[in-house]
């Protein structure tokens, strides 16, 4: 059986939940303490234009210097003294909140093919509406002005798939793979034409995902697992933090936080919250003080405490901004000199509503810094989660969990076969229509 035949058969069986998704709320309104904070904590760089075949650019503002900002980073390798400004939120002040939203998961049947239940699929398939929705919709205008298959079919098809935020090059690549299999396949009429253009999508996604380790790098056997994360302003760095930790708490681990977000106070007491009702400790150090010598403060008390993951929350930057690049690498030097094969992930949050930003953000991480995943934030809010797609074939770098929601429950890892599903389905159910017609 093909992937194509897996899918649809899939799509047949699988409820096709249509709820409508929670939609992201405003970015957080808390606003920077100093100007020098507003200067260096940049925002989400501006929407793409919408121009066809405009191959996405990085951000005009590519890294450069800035003038030394008031927290200077001294060139001494650290060790930063133990600070007793530091504070830790004890799980015995966790609200009756504090255990993960119920749900009915445990009760699920788990796929032998994907390791999921029909709970994440369904969620998926949820968090993906507004996406599938925008693709489909797109798709349909295409195919009805369907007059025959030339290459001014094949010119507008890829203009389609860029502006469905499939990204260029992999829009080019299913356009030239298309080709072929219409040619190959003697599609002419629209519905086999719609047929085959599907068939090769899921066909290209799927084989270009077979190369990627969408496993969260977490090993029970490690005494310390040290997870990283990095992001712009809003991404969603420190709600995933705490639905990790919730989840990792819930599967028996261990789990610290490390407040790193010193920037903004704010943050501190975002992730405070979240330790609390999540019932995990909370490492934080008062608004401003130096980000390495929280995580070295978090990284002593993981160590002590036996803790299984430490998750470090990290302030919102511009990748374009040298000194607080500096101070990354700081903190990835105090981990590393703590814990010679640590971190074990850093992981690159970004928000899926951002479309072609995120996969500039990501281009951006990934030349300042070892991004070894990503976590695709808001999915559930984004109608372009077709980015999945241009980030892996560009970038290789794998998706690893995803945020369908605000709520506790509401992150799941990673899933191609769901994700790919989730994006295609109506698009099967469409094909299946037009082939009667
Ligand atoms: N709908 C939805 N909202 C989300 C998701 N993840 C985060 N959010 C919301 O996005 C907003 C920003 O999230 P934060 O976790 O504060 O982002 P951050 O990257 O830590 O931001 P800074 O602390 O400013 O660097 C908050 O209102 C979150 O509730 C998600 O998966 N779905």
């Amino acid at each position: 059986m093909g992937l194509f035949d897996i899918f649809k058969k899939k799509t047949n069986t699988a409820a096709q939940t249509e709820a409508s998704p929670q939609t992201a709320p405003d970015k957080d309104s808390d606003q920077p303490a100093t100007t020098a904070d507003s200067a260096d904590t940049l925002d989400t760089p501006a929407k793409k234009s919408d121009s066809p075949k405009q191959k996405p650019t990085p951000d005009a503002s590519e890294p450069q210097e800035q003038p030394t900002e008031s927290t200077s980073i001294s060139g001494n390798p650290e060790p930063p003294a133990t600070d007793s400004k530091s504070q830790t939120a004890t799980p015995e002040q966790a609200s009756s909140t504090a255990e993960p939203t119920t749900t009915t998961e445990g009760k699920e049947a788990i796929s032998q093919e994907t390791g999921s239940t029909a709970a994440d699929t369904a969620k998926y398939n949820a968090g993906l509406t507004k996406t599938r929705h925008r693709l489909r919709d797109r798709f349909n205008a295409f195919l009805a002005n369907f007059r025959s298959v030339d290459e001014e079919f094949f010119d507008d098809l890829e203009d389609l798939l860029i502006q469905s935020d499939v990204g260029y090059e992999m829009a080019l690549k299913i356009s030239d793979a298309l080709r072929n299999e219409v040619k190959l396949q003697n599609a002419q009429s629209k519905a086999e034409v719609s047929r085959v253009i599907v068939q090769k999508m899921a066909e290209i996604y799927y084989q270009d995902s077979q190369n990627q380790d969408y496993h969260l790098n977490i090993n029970v056997q490690r005494p310390l697992n040290v997870i990283l994360f990095v992001g712009v302003n809003g991404a969603g760095k420190t709600t995933t933090i705490g639905k990790l930790a919730a989840r990792l708490k819930k599967d028996g681990q261990k789990v610290i936080l490390a407040a790193a977000d010193t920037f903004r106070a704010g943050a501190i007491e975002q992730l405070q919250v979240w330790g609390s009702k999540v019932g995990v400790q909370t490492v934080a150090h008062v608004a401003g003080s130096d980000p390495a010598s929280v995580v070295y403060d978090a990284l002593q008390l993981a160590q002590q405490e036996h803790a299984n993951v430490l998750l470090v929350d990290t302030a919102g930057r511009l990748q374009n901004n040298t000194n607080l690049m500096k101070e990354l690498e700081k903190i990835k030097r105090i981990i590393t000199r703590e814990i010679p094969d640590a971190p074990h992930e850093v992981l690159l949050v970004i928000d899926a509503t951002t479309g072609q930003n995120a996969l500039v953000q990501a281009k951006q991480f990934q030349k300042a810094t070892q991004v070894t995943g990503l976590v695709l934030a808001k999915l559930d809010g984004s109608s372009q989660g077709g980015i999945v797609l241009a980030i892996n074939d560009e970038l290789h770098l794998p998706v690893k969990l995803v945020g369908l929601g605000e709520q506790m429950d509401d992150l799941r890892d990673f899933d191609p076969e769901i994700y790919a599903q989730g994006l295609f389905s109506q698009l099967f159910q469409d094909e299946a229509a037009n082939s009667h017609e």
